[in-house]
């Protein structure tokens, strides 16, 4: 994958060489170092504070020393990676919002401007925004450089992208984080835009967790009781149509997901393949993390919950794969912006290692 520099690139591979390189990523991906965990413990044990007394803050010190394989875990540079994509099944009236606001919110990303550049410039961490399936007309400026398709098909009706396009975006996704920690920046956070897609997040916390789609799925950006109703039954009635393989998550993707989840999926598994954790934000990512989960179970180990979404069916996700989510804000916006208030907590984690007094 190191010649591809852009989408289209990836025409030289065969549908068969792209599922080689996904399984090589996801072969690829360590069980973290339980002893370097073992040695933050004994660390965290010798300060002067009782023995777990700073919680989260201690659990996060031992999760980095795991994934980056010592005693001492440092982060050298942080990155929000904020993938962007349209959704097909955005005409079933499940979202308030008009699909053109995606590519909007995607440039004022570029120009700086958005909520998520605010929070991550506040943090001092890195923007890169990624358009793998916005549906408006490339342009450059939108970075077309990844632009697989022009949005997913509605998935209500048939399935939201081909088996081919989902590998695409993992594997586009992965790509990215593997080059962001390269330079240097060993701690990730998963990020997105696309109107309607709490949609397709909810349809694969739903179809994943067995729970149904009214248990997981709320308002988004603030759809009205009708549209709610509606949107559980999509959720419900696609799930029941396409009859998606649990055991292949790229199968459950390409019939229910969606493409900037996909590379979240693949961005994560592709941050731990080069030794990096990823702070998970709210029910998209949190999606993504419990996709990503269903490839590979001891991805949870490289993952960092942050906030509790207001979208009922974030805190399930987690809760899924045993993950607590660390702060409660009442956010509901995406793009990245609670996981990006995170990476200040994880940077006190590892000063509390390395700057507290010993009990000695
Ligand atoms: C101005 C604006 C900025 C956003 N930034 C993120 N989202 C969030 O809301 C969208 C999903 O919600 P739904 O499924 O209800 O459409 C996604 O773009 C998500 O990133 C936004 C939404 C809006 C309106
Ligand atoms: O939880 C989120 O990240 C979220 C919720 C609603 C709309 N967009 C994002």
């Amino acid at each position: 994958m190191n010649n591809v520099t852009k989408a289209k690139d990836f025409e030289l591979y065969t549908d068969q060489e792209l599922e080689a390189i996904f399984k090589e990523i996801l072969d690829g991906i360590k069980q973290v170092d339980k002893k370097a965990q073992d040695v933050m413990v004994d660390r965290l044990a010798n300060k002067c504070k009782p023995v777990g007394a700073l919680g989260v803050l201690e659990d996060v010190a031992i999760k980095l020393a795991g994934v980056q394989r010592t005693g001492k875990p440092e982060i050298t540079g942080k990155a929000v990676l904020v993938m962007s994509g349209d959704h097909g099944v955005i005409e079933e009236g499940v979202s308030q919002c008009e699909q053109s606001l995606t590519d909007s919110m995607f440039h004022i990303f570029l120009e700086n401007k958005g909520g998520i550049n605010v929070l991550a410039n506040h943090v001092g961490a890195k923007v890169i925004c990624t358009d793998v399936a916005m549906a408006s007309e490339p342009t450059e400026a939108n970075s077309a450089q990844w632009r697989i398709t022009n949005g997913t098909k509605n998935f209500a009706k048939e399935s939201a992208a081909s088996r081919r396009e989902v590998l695409l975006a993992l594997l586009i996704g992965a790509k990215i984080a593997i080059d962001e920690v390269a330079e240097g920046n060993n701690l990730l956070a998963t990020g997105e835009v696309g109107m309607a897609n709490t949609t397709p997040s909810s349809a694969l916390i739903s179809f994943f967790t067995g729970r149904p789609a009214a248990d997981v799925t709320n308002r988004g950006t603030g759809i009205n009781d009708i549209a709610l109703e509606r949107k559980v039954k999509v959720i419900d009635e696609a799930i029941a149509k396409h009859q998606p393989h649990a055991d292949d998550p790229v199968d459950v993707l390409s019939k229910i997901g969606g493409l900037e989840i996909a590379a979240n999926v693949g961005a994560i598994l592709g941050g731990a393949y080069a030794g990096a954790a990823t702070i998970l934000d709210g029910i998209i990512s949190n999606a993504a993390g419990l996709v990503a989960y269903k490839f590979k179970a001891d991805i949870v180990d490289y993952l960092i919950a942050s906030h509790s979404s207001a979208e009922h069916g974030g805190p399930i996700a987690l809760e899924a794969m045993g993950l607590k989510p660390c702060l409660n804000m009442g956010m509901r916006l995406g793009e990245g912006t609670g996981a990006a208030l995170m990476f200040p907590i994880c940077e006190a984690s590892i000063k509390v290692a390395n700057e507290m007094g010993d009990y000695a």
